[in-house]
């Protein structure tokens, strides 16, 4: 036997075995100059190319025969004819091949678009593939925390498996036969996915398993994307050729949660809070709310309001559009803003007490009457207009809020920042619009471990106590505390970042009671003069009493 008597290693065998058939008179060895075994091993070689030579022969007219009849086919066949021919052939193997296939184009659509259900798949497949797959195909690709991702190479196969059913996966690429003439750039190979499965599990595949397969690519893609941060372009560039309404860069701030410095309490609820909004895509459906929260945070400068924003971002994953309201020429662009945004985001306003006249209702009231006073000239007025910006109201503001177009995409965040609560319009921030208010406060003891945690590593000191007492007779800010907490030089050791918190700490103590001190001087001196007022008033009155009696005496 063959695969007895063959020593050889299997890729000689194969070699053996794809060499062209000897033609001419077969070789002879002389047994003097051999070993016996080298001799057997010799013969059977011998033997297997000429069997291997009668093979090739036969394989190759019966190609031919094949050619010939296919190009017969071609040539002469009805082409009406041929469509029905092709028709019964698949009819006829698909009694015998149980298989269904369900191909994915990378491109679709009018202006070939990049087919969303192609890129959900493919990063399904990716994510599954690089452990399975032999050939892998690197890719560049852009917004994506990881720049290189791996997919499975053209022609490779993965098999995969849902609810106890086997499918399988093929990445393919056809090269189309005619060029056609387009306007927009296409590419030469035209690439698909086909997926394969039996029959009898076409309902699973149609209504599960494709649905399961691009939510997880979906999701995949979401995890592994980067957060972009935008900004609105001024409402009058966006005419013209690009006609863009935000500019973007990625997102990079470091804020989380863990860095956060407030009361742990206070942190958890908030977390939970934008966990419960995460999960909630049923239960708003279900109350008929739309799929978005307010949050309002306020609090003195520096207490950590935008890091808290970041911090969202970066824990619900979603990108941040950066509202200035101030290049909002009107209620309308706010409106095109809007549906400009993305799901998965957070639109925030900074200091909305400083971007919106909150009054302009009765401002605008005032400037009428004004105006209908004395008439300017048109053209004086548009200037004036124009130089006075943004014409934004605040109910523009709250329809863009919660009107019905707020609804559109869903899945977003709307947060407002102010330093003076008191100053914003309260049907601003009723609950609704601005679903939680958060009070970002002064730094107190817990927030300030957090902040010794990440700053110097330390949980705890003998200096803490001399810290929590300071903290609580003083009103510094988390920012004040942190820039406290971070070395001065290469060689400060953490006592000595602490022993500078405390002493100013302690400056800040004097300078407060210094300030309540002036204070309180100026409210006593401010009231004595009052007083003093009052009393040369009454003297005064008292005067001009006794002289009416004497004028009227003397009358
Ligand atoms: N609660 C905090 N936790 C951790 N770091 C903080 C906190 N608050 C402030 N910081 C630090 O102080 C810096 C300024 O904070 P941030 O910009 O978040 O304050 P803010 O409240 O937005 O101030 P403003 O009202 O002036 O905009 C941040 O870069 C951060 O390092
Ligand atoms: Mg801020």
């Amino acid at each position: 036997m063959v695969s007895e008597s063959f020593r050889a290693h299997p890729s000689e065998y194969l070699l053996a075995l794809s060499r062209p058939p000897t033609i001419g008179p077969p070789i002879i060895y002389s047994p003097t100059k051999q070993t016996t075994e080298t001799n057997r091993n010799i013969f059977v070689i011998d033997s297997v190319e000429k069997m291997m030579g009668e093979v090739w022969s036969q394989l190759g007219s019966l190609m031919a025969s094949i050619m010939f009849v296919y190009a017969m086919y071609e040539q002469f066949f009805p082409r009406h004819l041929r469509i029905h021919a092709t028709k019964y052939t698949q009819k006829f193997t698909a009694v015998f091949y149980p298989y269904i296939q369900i191909s994915f184009s990378e491109f679709s659509g009018e202006r070939l678009k990049k087919s969303e259900a192609y890129t959900a798949i493919r990063t399904y497949l990716s994510a599954n593939s690089s452990q399975r797959v032999r050939r892998l195909k690197a890719e560049e690709v852009k917004d994506s925390q990881n720049p290189l991702i791996f997919s499975m190479e053209d022609n490779e196969e993965i098999t995969d498996e849902f609810q106890g059913v086997q499918l399988w996966w093929r990445a393919s690429y056809k090269v189309p036969k005619t060029q056609s003439f387009s306007f927009y750039p296409t590419s030469e190979e035209k690439r698909f996915l086909t997926l394969t499965f039996h029959k009898r599990h076409r309902d699973l595949v149609t209504a599960s398993y494709i649905q399961h397969v691009m939510k997880q690519g979906r999701d995949i893609a979401v995890q592994n994307r980067t957060l972009k941060l935008y900004t609105n372009n001024p409402s009058k560039d966006w005419s013209g050729y690009k006609q863009t309404k935000w500019s973007h860069v990625n997102f990079e701030h470091p804020s989380t949660f863990q860095t956060l410095a407030m009361d742990p309490k206070k942190k958890e609820e908030i977390v939970d809070d934008l966990d419960r909004f995460k999960a909630g895509k049923e239960y708003y459906a279900k109350v008929g709310k739309a799929w978005k929260r307010g949050y309002l945070l306020y609090g003195p400068p520096g207490t950590g309001k935008s890091s808290m924003i970041a911090a969202m971002a970066n824990y619900m994953n979603y990108d941040v559009y950066d509202l200035e309201l101030t290049a909002v020429k009107e209620n309308t662009d706010l409106r095109k803003l809007l549906i400009e945004t993305s799901s998965k985001s957070i639109i925030v306003i900074e200091d909305i007490d400083c971007s919106i006249d909150l009054t302009g209702q009765r401002k605008k009231k005032k400037e009428k009457d004004e105006d209908e006073e004395k008439p300017k000239n048109p053209e004086k007025k548009a200037e004036e207009e124009e130089k006075k910006g943004s014409k934004v109201t605040l109910s523009g503001l709250l329809n863009f809020i919660d009107g019905i177009w707020s609804a559109c995409g869903g899945e977003r965040i709307i947060i407002f920042t102010t330093n003076f609560v008191d100053k914003l319009d309260p049907a601003l921030i009723r609950r609704g619009r601005m679903d939680k208010h958060i009070e970002m406060s002064y730094c107190g003891y817990e927030a300030f471990k957090v902040l010794a945690k990440n700053y110097l590593g330390v949980e705890s000191h003998t200096l803490f106590p001399t810290i929590e007492k300071l903290l609580g007779e003083t009103n510094m800010p988390p920012a004040d505390v942190a820039e406290n907490l971070m070395p001065k030089s290469i060689v400060a050791d953490s006592e000595l970042c602490l022993k500078s918190l405390i002493e100013s700490l302690e400056e800040a103590k004097k300078k407060a009671e210094e300030e309540a001190e002036k204070k309180a001087k100026e409210d006593e001196e401010a009231r004595l003069k009052e007083e003093l007022a009052k009393e040369e008033k009454v003297e005064a009155n008292g005067k001009s009493g006794e002289e009416v009696k004497e004028n009227g005496s003397v009358h």
